[in-house]
């Protein structure tokens, strides 16, 4: 058998097509969207080697068109967990003693399979089944999914590398990064089609075996992404993807003895729930599991005096507005200064007036749907609230209708009292909240903006003047684990920003870097002494 220390390829990131008119991928895009509404599709659950089909059946329809059937998918119960963990405790011993290099060859596999054959598939199945426009879809389901396989590749290789730096005269000291004992649950939200698939396949990399468990809102697209993992030739066992809904899958996951860790992203309060869960049940694992979770927030942009209005302003429409603000990421509260205040809602109010909204398959729409009925309720009723508030002034948007989907109009509100609600919770949703406040009062700005969340996710800075970028970094440190100069607070890319917040925004463990997948084994330290003593005396016990 062929041994060797190997080199995997270096990574890059995967070039964004831009899906222009004309263009190849265009095209190959648009011919997917239609094959994809033309079918309904029947969607199991990935148990082991079965595809288990309950008769229980749910449909799945795009939010923008919540008539039109896409497909339905087989909902499990308990026992439907237990198996899924019985699955991946069988897979366990193969898959850990698997090569290294032939798991990376997998996902390095899927990578170049997403890149290539799938990537119209998961893009349409994303814009199909979460409302993202082409552009939207192609940064997240093919680009940032291909790049957290890649670097992930890369980082495994240079956590196996690391080894102690002294071995003593006689002894070889060795580190080796096992994997965690038991199984891992990979619990993974709706808006990120890549997030979905670096949670299992992070972890898996590691040598882990996995219980996923998905949004039910992104069925759609995971279904796709089990089919490239199958192809990729990730064995049966390891990645178990059912469809229980969150408490009863928490019920059985949390009260396992081999439960060993979570990857889990989503919200602050399911989050919180899962760890006190987690902390009651303490007792009844084998080993302390790793909790993982990176949650809400409620990110800021803070303009100086100093800052270029227009600059601030596509900030804003971008940072706000993409995706309808459902990233965790999203700007959602704005803090610009008096003079040059006036420019900046002009150039916003314009932006925001050329934004067509609508359904996916039109190319020409900026704003889709949000997610579904639940927080279409949910962002309606922050909106109405802010219409009888007197602190606050709505100056675009404010409208919604779910008649045929689910939209909202990207609404933008004023409000005199920096305190008020929208400027503290997350409402994850296409609505940003602006506090204008006294040019010449910046730093106390600063201090507005530090105290008036419990997030820290992501925040941005914009100003020329570097006296005031400097105080910005500074006060702000703890603010946003993601921190943004003169740039919109979303689309950190895997490689260049590892990606996490702190306080109520989640662990920080940094999807897509090497800090995260050291949460995902566990060393073991092997101290060799060639020629081990034979006698138990210290020489300065002899006589002189
Ligand atoms: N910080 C980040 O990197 C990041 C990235 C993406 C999304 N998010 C956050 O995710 C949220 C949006 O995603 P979402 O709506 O899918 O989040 P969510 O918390 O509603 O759901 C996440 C997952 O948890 C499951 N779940 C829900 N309740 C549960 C319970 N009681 N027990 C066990 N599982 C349960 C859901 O079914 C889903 O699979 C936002 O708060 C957003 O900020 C954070
Ligand atoms: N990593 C993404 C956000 C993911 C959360 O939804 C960004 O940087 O915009």
């Amino acid at each position: 058998m062929l041994k060797g220390f190997f080199n995997v390829p270096t990574p890059h990131n995967e070039p964004v097509k831009n899906y222009a008119p004309g263009s190849p991928e265009r095209k190959e895009l648009q011919a997917m969207l239609q094959t994809l509404r033309s079918q309904q599709i029947d969607v199991p659950m990935y148990i082991g080697s079965e595809e288990v089909r309950t008769g229980k059946t749910r449909t799945m329809s795009p939010p923008h068109d919540h008539q039109h059937i896409l497909g339905q998918f087989h909902e499990g119960d308990a026992s439907h967990v237990e198996q899924a963990i019985n699955a991946a405790l069988g897979a366990k011993y193969a898959w850990e003693n698997m090569e290294w290099e032939q798991r990376a060859a997998i996902f390095l596999k899927a990578a170049d399979l997403l890149a290539g054959p799938y990537r119209a598939k998961l893009n349409a199945a994303t814009m199909l089944g979460q409302s993202k426009n082409a552009y939207q879809a192609e940064i997240d389901s093919a680009c940032e999914f291909i790049d957290f396989l890649r670097f992930n590749v890369k980082y495994m290789t240079e956590i196996y590398a690391q080894q102690p730096p002294v071995s003593g005269n006689g002894v070889w000291n060795r580190l080796e990064q096992r994997p965690l004992e038991g199984f891992v649950f990979a619990l993974t939200p709706f808006n990120f089609t890549a997030i979905a698939g670096n949670l299992p396949t992070s972890a898996a990399m590691m040598g882990n075996t996995i219980v996923w468990k998905p949004a039910y809102t992104q069925i759609y697209s995971a279904n796709v992404l089990m089919e490239i993992f199958k192809e990729a030739g990730v064995p049966d066992g390891v990645i178990n993807l059912v469809y229980v809904d969150g408490p009863t899958a928490g019920d059985v996951i949390f009260n396992h003895p081999d439960f060993a860790g979570i990857h889990f992203t989503g919200s602050t309060g399911v989050f919180q729930h899962v760890w006190k869960t987690i902390g009651t049940n303490i007792y009844k694992y084998k080993s302390y599991p790793r909790i993982v979770g990176e949650t809400g927030g409620k990110d800021f942009v803070i303009a100086h005096k100093s800052s270029h209005a227009k600059a601030v302003a596509v900030a804003l429409s971008r940072g706000a507005f993409e995706f309808q603000g459902q990233k965790c990421s999203a700007a959602s509260r704005a803090y610009i200064p008096s003079n040059i205040w006036e420019d900046v809602k002009t150039y916003l109010l314009e932006d925001l007036a050329s934004m067509k909204m609508g359904g996916t398959e039109d190319f020409t729409n900026f704003i889709n749907a949000v997610i579904d009925e639940k927080s279409f309720d949910k962002i309606a009723k922050y909106i109405d609230n802010a219409k009888a508030a007197p602190e606050v002034e709505i100056i675009a948007g404010g409208t919604y209708d779910k008649s045929k989907g689910y939209f909202i109009a990207p609404t933008v509100i004023v409000t005199k009292d920096p305190m008020y609600v929208t400027m503290q919770e997350e409402i994850f949703g296409p609505v940003l909240t602006i506090y204008v406040y006294h040019a010449e009062h910046f730093e106390e700005a600063l201090e507005l903006v530090d105290q008036t969340s419990p997030y820290a996710l992501t925040g941005a800075v914009f100003a020329q003047d570097r006296y005031a970028l400097e105080l910005a970094t500074k006060k702000l440190k703890n603010a946003a684990g993601n921190f943004y100069i003169n740039d919109k607070p979303t689309g950190a890319v895997v490689g260049q920003q590892p990606f996490g917040g702190a306080r109520a925004s989640g662990t920080n463990d940094k999807a897509g870097s090497m800090i995260n997948l050291l949460r995902w084994v566990s060393p073991r330290t092997i101290k060799e002494t060639f020629v081990p003593p034979v006698d138990y005396r210290y020489p300065f016990l002899g006589e002189d």
